[in-house]
């Protein structure tokens, strides 16, 4: 039987964070978006943040403008964010926690503390034809809440797990991926569209291919590294054809 599709996203984020270093307007995230698309990426990712310490604003609609593949907008669930993502008009929109002093998205969203507060912001967006998708850890409780809020789609954090993985906390590592297993077959059950991302590199990204239950894998941070040694198109591709392999093994 042919596996299911997986698709790739993009995340533009650390190309504006590079840019944003200098001011201007090099390197231009969305002349990476381009390039990405036009080397096999299914979509763009990119995290509008409330501090717009990345990408910016004008990023987010010239995106959108410009792009032939599905928009990902990440962001908080607050009322400012609400405005700019019914206005953009996303394919998706992935709805993260934040917070101003972290280094970056540390962990999933907390859907069951806060699902009196995010039933009716998801259903705003769902009113908006816009696809509604929560970047949570791959906890059962995390996962059935999800389901009841109605947003079609989750993302699995998979930070813990790469972090462990590249640290060589093997225990660590196996325990949190064991997490993601469990997680993505549960969601999958639920009726969840299953996604997957932060911190992914070639290795890590090849094993969670082979999940079968997982469609959609938003890489950023990692592919942009790489990208200053070998090209943002090579690094897609290579990342391509890592997932490739993982998918022909699940
Ligand atoms: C939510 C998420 O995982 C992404 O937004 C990504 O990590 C890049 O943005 P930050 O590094 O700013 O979290
Ligand atoms: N939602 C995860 C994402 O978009 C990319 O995360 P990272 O690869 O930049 O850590």
């Amino acid at each position: 039987m042919p596996a299911t599709p997986l698709r790739l996203g993009v995340n533009v984020d650390h190309v504006a964070t590079l840019r944003n270093a200098r001011g201007g307007r090099n390197p231009d995230p969305v002349r990476a978006a381009l390039i990405a698309i036009e080397a096999g990426a299914d979509g763009i990712t990119a995290h509008l943040r409330e501090d717009r310490r990345h990408i910016r604003d004008e990023d987010m609609a010239r995106l959108k403008a410009e792009i032939s593949k599905p928009l990902n907008f990440e962001m908080a669930a607050t009322d400012d964010m609400l405005r700019i993502s019914l206005a953009t008009k996303p394919h998706a929109v992935c709805l993260v926690p934040e917070r101003r002093q972290e280094v970056t998205t540390e962990g999933g969203l907390d859907v069951v503390g806060q699902h009196n507060a995010l039933a009716p912001f998801i259903a705003r967006l769902n009113d908006g034809g816009i696809r509604v998708s929560l970047f949570i850890a791959a906890d059962p409780a995390q996962i059935e809440m999800a389901a009841r809020l109605r947003a079609p789609v989750i993302e699995i954090h998979t930070g813990a797990w790469c972090d462990a993985v590249v640290d060589g906390r093997t225990e660590k590592a196996e325990a949190e991926w064991q997490r993601i297993v469990a997680g993505a077959k549960l969601a999958k059950a639920a009726g969840l569209e299953v996604h997957a991302g932060h911190g992914l590199d070639y290795a890590t990204a090849e094993k969670i291919a082979g999940l079968p239950e997982i469609m959609e894998l938003n890489i950023g941070y990692y592919m942009i590294g790489e990208a200053l040694f070998v090209g943002l198109a090579e690094t897609v591709r290579s990342m391509r054809a890592a997932m490739d392999r993982g998918r022909s093994r699940a």
